[in-house]
This record gives C-alpha cells, sequence and structure tokens, in this order.
C-alpha cells in the first residue's frame, strides 16, 4: 500500500505528470522498454469466491494462502454503488489539471491529490494521477467545486462505509480460526480509500501505471473499470492480468495479514499497467490495523511444521510504515532468524 513516513512526507505531494502535454507530444519515448503486458492465459486462473457458498471461509484460506490475491463475487455492495463512484471519480480526474491541483495533498498529509503515495518510495516514472481520501473528502471536494461537491462526498463517504464493514467481514471469515479480527479498543482500524486515475498513453514505450509493490494493509479491496490493468505476480507464470468483471472486487493480502498469519499468506505482489486508448480508473481500499495496534504472528493449532515458530518480531503499523517508506523490502527487516 501507498503509505509513508512523516520523514519523507515532502515527497508525498510530488505532483502527476501533465498526461496532456505529454500525450500531445506522441510518440513520446518513455525510458521504459519492456513490456507491461500481462499474460492473457492465465488471467482467469485466480480463484473466484462466491461469499455466500457455505464453504466460504475454506475457500478464503485456501485463497488467501494460494496466491495472496481472489476475486469475490455475492458481496452484496450493490452494482450502482461501483458504477456512481466511478462517475464521480471521473468527474474529478476529468477536469483541468490546474483544478485538481487545487486539491494536492499538502506536506505530512495523507489525504489529497498527487502522485500514487507509492512514488516516493520506488524511483520510477508512474503514467498515474491519485486522490486518496481518508474519511470524508469535504475539505479538497469544496477546494475543487465550490457549489458541486456534495454528490462527490456523498458517494465516497458511503462507499467507503460498504467496504469498511466487507473488510471486516472478510477478515473476520479469514482469522476465524486465529480467533477472528482482534479488537480496536480505542481507535478504529486504519483505513484509506485510493481512487487511481490512469489516462490512456499514447507513448512509444509502453509505461507503468503503478510500479510492482506490496500493501500495507491487512487487506486490500479493488474495484476496477472495464480497462484491464491490475496484474498480479505468480511464481509460475509471470505477470498475470487480474480482468475486470462486472460487479466482482478483487481482494488481495497485504503486509499486515501476512505478518498476522506468520507468512502462510503471501503478501500479493501486484503492479498496474496502462491502456494506449482507454482511461483506467480503479479504486483501492485499504483495511489496515490502528497506526500503534501491535502486530504480530497468531501461532495456533492450524500452523504445522516451520510456521510453529514466529517468523516475524511484533511491530506496529506506525513502525512497519516508517522502514517501509526507506525500504520496501520492510518486511525482511522484521523477519525473525534472517
Ligand atoms: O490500479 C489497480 O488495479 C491497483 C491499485 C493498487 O494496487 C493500489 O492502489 O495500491
Ligand atoms: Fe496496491
Amino acid at each position: 500500500m501507498a503509505e509513508v513516513s512523516q520523514a519523507s512526507v515532502h515527497l508525498r505531494h510530488r505532483i502527476p505528470p501533465d498526461f496532456y502535454s505529454l500525450n500531445s507530444q506522441k510518440p513520446f519515448d518513455s525510458p521504459h522498454v519492456s513490456s507491461f503486458l500481462g499474460s492473457e492465459d492465465v488471467q482467469n486462473s485466480l480463484p473466484v469466491i462466491d461469499l455466500n457458498s457455505p464453504t466460504v471461509e475454506d475457500s478464503l484460506v485456501r485463497a488467501c494462502e494460494l496466491s495472496g490475491m481472489f476475486v469475490v463475487t455475492n458481496h452484496g455492495i450493490p452494482l450502482g454503488v461501483l458504477v456512481g463512484a466511478e462517475v464521480e471519480a471521473l468527474r474529478f480526474f476529468s477536469l483541468p489539471r490546474e483544478e485538481k491541483m487545487k486539491a494536492l495533498r499538502t506536506p505530512g498529509e495523507t489525504a489529497g491529490y498527487g502522485m500514487a503515495p507509492l512514488a516516493a518510495i520506488l524511483d520510477e516514472t508512474m503514467w498515474h494521477e491519485g486522490l486518496t481520501i481518508t474519511g470524508s473528502p469535504i475539505e479538497h471536494a469544496k477546494q475543487v467545486w465550490p457549489h458541486e461537491y456534495m454528490r462527490f462526498c456523498e458517494m465516497m463517504e458511503d462507499y467507503q462505509k460498504r467496504m469498511k464493514s466487507l473488510s471486516e467481514k472478510i477478515l473476520g471469515l479469514v482469522l476465524k480460526n486465529y480467533g477472528g479480527l482482534p479488537p480496536f479498543h480505542e481507535s478504529g482500524p486504519s483505513t484509506a480509500l485510493q481512487l487511481n486515475s490512469y489516462p490512456a498513453c499514447q507513448c512509444l514505450n509502453e509505461m507503468i501505471g503503478l510500479a510492482p509493490h506490496t500493501d500495507t494493509s491487512y487487506i486490500t479491496i479493488v474495484h476496477q473499470n472495464d480497462v484491464t490493468g491490475l496484474q498480479l505476480f505468480h511464481e509460475q507464470h509471470g505477470w498475470i492480468s487480474v480482468a475486470p468483471k462486472t460487479g466482482s472486487l478483487v481482494v488481495n493480502v497485504g503486509d499486515m495479514l501476512h505478518i498476522v498469519s506468520n507468512a502462510r499468506f503471501p503478501s500479493a505482489l501486484h503492479r498496474a499497467a496502462v491502456s494506449r486508448v482507454q482511461h483506467r480508473l480503479s479504486f483501492a481500499y485499504f483495511y489496515g490495523p490502528p497506526a500503534d495496534f501491535e502486530v504480530s504472528p497468531i501461532i495456533n493449532a492450524c500452523s504445522s511444521g516451520p510456521h510453529q515458530e514466529a517468523r516475524f518480531r511484533p511491530v506496529t503499523k506506525r513502525e512497519f510504515v516508517r522502514m517501509k517508506a526507506k525500504n520496501v523490502h520492510a518486511l525482511s527487516l522484521i523477519r525473525k532468524g534472517k
């Protein structure tokens, strides 16, 4: 996921590329020469889980173990909510650049418009712009639409409320054999909604939308518009495309759940490709523990063999995020017996 420490916040408000002017000088020669096209043949190999199925717990645990990424159906979020949020996001990203800049993330803030927060830790040019929302987006929405901000705010708040419940449902099922989702006594979970926009790119060579990364969350729930772009790294097949399927959602395991599961569930390595002709949108909802909650591996009867011993030392999300801001491979820093 896309979080960095206070130490590097100044990098977080770097501005996205000027897509319009770069595209108008086409063909634009990007420094990337490799292909970002995922393998289409194996795109359907991700597990698809019906959340109403009587065997849902087992299926979820197996999917977490297998690839750390899966598709859910019958998740209870009406298609109208997903499409409505898409329409509002497009209304924002279609604004002229100088209008969007009014919502630019200020140094020290998480929420706001700008490059993927990931850009602060990866030295890579990404064909991407994003709007990060934590709770109410009203301050930023008012800056760009002095009179027409309410609909955007209502849609995004409703979307987050529903995603929070869905995250808790999925995590509760996944962790049932681990004693369930831990109660967060004082503060609630840390959550964020990241609206991602990848304008069509008529570059000579392909540009990456989002560079390969793992999310810092327990889990992330992704909704994509109908343009393919999300890719998962698979040990055997390399990069595989996770094609959008109307109404279904993609869920992936993040670093925090990887730790809790004692490495039984891989933290999904994923990235986003860009289309030459279509504007791609995605919504990533990150659900994680409160910043000061200490996360540690849960060892229980389900664990066997090498999983019997804790593979990671306990870490708070705050500390982990700080470490990851300096080193994307932060998991290796808290691994025991390195
Ligand atoms: O655009 C996508 O499908 C992925 C987005 C993502 O990985 C992120 O925002 O962390
Ligand atoms: Fe991600």
